[in-house]
């Protein structure tokens, strides 16, 4: 089985036995530091993950494009080996609506990866890996999931709390109403002089 829709190679861990080894590492690693960065994607309620290897290179995938992952929370471990390339990029947080929205100049992140360590992500959070030029790039990757929070989701119509592109057009909202208000204060202002 691919390990994600993306990738040609790499393994599915939950295949190999190891599903339970993976739980504790959600339940005793990432979810208590997941309740504290990300309590608002569902952060401290995790409960389900789907775990595989990647491994890049000119014989393997080469990079991986744009997209946001099928998680509330990815844990990415480099596992190495020897390679050159292969940086992360990441782009913003968007929420379903707004996935395909310009990136903001400070949304751009990108992160060149070292072997033993591990970054920790919102699903959401828009990425890719650029080519792995040399070597061979293996990733460790854990998606987890809540299904708490993916209830929720289908009854919220407010995405601010973690989609920057609805937290900018809530601003623009309240910018607009704050001028339209002191307009017609204005506007009353000089009636009632004249
Ligand atoms: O190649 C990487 O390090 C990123 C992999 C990734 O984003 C994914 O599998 O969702
Ligand atoms: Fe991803």
């Amino acid at each position: 089985m691919r390990p994600n829709t993306m990738n040609k190679y790499g393994a599915v861990l939950d295949d190999f036995g190891m599903e339970t080894m993976l739980d504790k590492l959600m339940e005793d690693f990432i979810r208590p530091m997941s309740k504290v960065f990300f309590p608002e994607v569902g952060g401290s309620t995790l409960d389900a993950h789907h775990g595989f290897v990647l491994e890049y290179g000119m014989d393997r995938d080469v990079d991986l494009g744009f997209h946001v992952d099928d998680s509330e929370v990815t844990l990415n471990v480099c596992l190495g080996k020897q390679f050159s390339g292969g940086e992360l990029f990441f782009r913003g947080v968007r929420c379903e609506k707004h996935v395909n929205t310009e990136t903001q100049s400070e949304e751009v992140f990108d992160y060149a990866h070292l072997p033993g360590r591990a970054v920790l992500h919102r699903g959401r959070h828009r990425h890719g890996a650029r080519a792995t030029i040399s070597g061979n790039r293996i990733n460790l990757l854990l998606w987890c999931r809540s299904s708490v929070f993916r209830e929720l989701r289908k009854y919220q119509k407010d995405f601010s709390s973690y989609c920057t592109e609805c937290q900018r057009e809530k601003k623009e909202r309240q910018r607009q109403s704050v001028a339209a208000i002191k307009l017609e204060l204005l506007k009353r202002e000089g009636e009632t002089a004249a």
